[in-house]
């Protein structure tokens, strides 16, 4: 590791001590949010919001693929909280069949995941951006593999190794701390390698399926769950740019690419890409962005109706409303306001592009890395 990553790793670390003091875990949601620190907060939402002024030119772009990783870790440290206070903890989307209620839909998602990707007993397995290992538990349970969560995000790390003690799991997780542009791992250490919603943060995606490649096994498979802009999407149309920003901004995302921008750069780095499957584009009763709808009569189930209040429009602005309050009276930190903000910017480009079907959050790729 050169010095300046040495740096910038101790200074994240600092920092994640500072905003989150050290009882990370016994506290999510809401709650965590106002137990911050109000000042390292405020620097925070700063860091993570000084790329996004509204600029898609060149130079803007630029700057933002420059600072991918502080900007990422930045956008992480201020919204898991909401996240999991409005979400759960697997950080992704999900398709839904009739009747079934989103926590299945959820786990669903992982084990398809999983299988595709052939993980089996005995298999050392690579979860690259693993959020707070909500995927890596429920997969690890599913198939009995061994999984290794990789995370630029010292806070989210935290709490998924408490998770993984609070479960009984931690025999067969392990979390470490890691920029998936740049990995540590030796050449060649694992069987499988997943990712689910994460590869998008990556300033070039060339650049995280190669670390990928370097470390899989010959003959090994990687499956990712990617977000990209579908065939539909134009970048010169200006309502499709201003979709594709809202999705950036509120996500954390430097650049969106498109679904041939993906393909490309998983056979350019070696891999025969043995998959190509966008999950989305399909006539499913039940959309996978419901829930950032209003649409009440997507709800499946009545266990549904909280998760769905928290992240409907109405839940939202409700959420929003509480948030000012308590950042105006001091309850809540600075910057807090700004972030639920930010969120809505990304519910809204998310629906708009998932109804205009111009956005995938599930472009399915499974993609071998050849024998020799
Ligand atoms: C950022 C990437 C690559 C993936 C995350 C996908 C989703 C889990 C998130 C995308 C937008 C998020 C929002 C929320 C939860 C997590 C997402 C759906 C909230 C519902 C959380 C509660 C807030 O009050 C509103 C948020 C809107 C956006
Ligand atoms: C939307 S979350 C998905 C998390 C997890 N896969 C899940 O489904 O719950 C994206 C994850 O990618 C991680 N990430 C983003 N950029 C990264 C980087 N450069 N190196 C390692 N992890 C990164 C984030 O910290 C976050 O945990």
């Amino acid at each position: 590791m050169s010095n300046t990553e040495q740096e910038l790793r101790q200074r994240q670390a600092q920092f994640t001590k500072e905003l989150h003091g050290d009882d990370i875990g016994s506290k999510t949601g809401l709650s965590a949010l106002l137990s911050k620190n109000k000042n390292a907060q405020q620097e925070a939402v700063n860091k993570y919001l000084r790329h996004w002024d509204g600029k898609t030119d060149q130079d803007a772009e630029q700057r933002r693929l420059d600072d991918y990783n502080e900007a990422t870790h930045s956008y992480y440290n201020v919204v898991t909280d909401f996240y999991e206070y409005g979400w759960g903890s697997s950080f992704h989307f999900s398709r839904f069949y009739p009747g079934e209620n989103f926590k299945a839909s959820v786990a669903r998602h992982e084990h398809y995941l999983a299988y595709m990707a052939g993980i089996q007993k005995g298999d050392l397995v690579l979860d690259v951006g693993c959020g707070v290992g909500g995927p890596a538990r429920e997969i690890a349970r599913f198939t009995g593999a061994s999984i290794v969560g990789l995370n630029n995000n010292d806070y989210q790390i935290a709490k998924a190794k408490h998770y993984a003690r609070k479960y009984k799991l931690a025999d067969q997780l392990e979390f470490v701390k890691g920029d998936f542009m740049n990995m540590e791992f030796p050449e060649n250490t694992f069987d499988k390698v997943y990712a689910i919603e994460a590869t998008c943060h990556a300033p070039k995606l060339e650049g995280v399926y190669e670390q990928i490649y370097k470390v899989l096994k010959p003959g090994g498979t990687f499956a990712v769950y990617e977000w990209v802009m579908t065939a539909n999407y134009d970048e010169n149309n200006p309502e499709h740019r201003k979709i594709a920003y809202e999705i950036e901004v509120g996500d954390g995302i430097p650049k969106m690419y498109s679904v041939d921008v993906a393909r490309d750069a998983l056979q350019k780095v070696g891999f025969d890409v043995l998959v190509g499957r966008d999950l989305a584009d399909n006539d499913d009763d039940v959309p996978w962005y419901y829930p950032l709808t209003g649409e009440w009569k997507y709800v499946q189930t009545l266990g549904d109706l909280a998760t769905f209040f928290r992240t409907s429009f109405i839940g939202r602005k409700v959420t929003t409303t509480m948030v000012s309050l308590m950042e105006r009276v001091g309850i809540a930190p600075q910057g807090s306001r700004d972030v639920t903000l930010a969120l809505e910017e990304a519910a809204v480009g998310l629906v708009a592009g998932g109804k205009q079907k111009l956005f995938t959050p599930m472009m399915l790729f499974v993609a071998k890395k050849p024998e020799n």
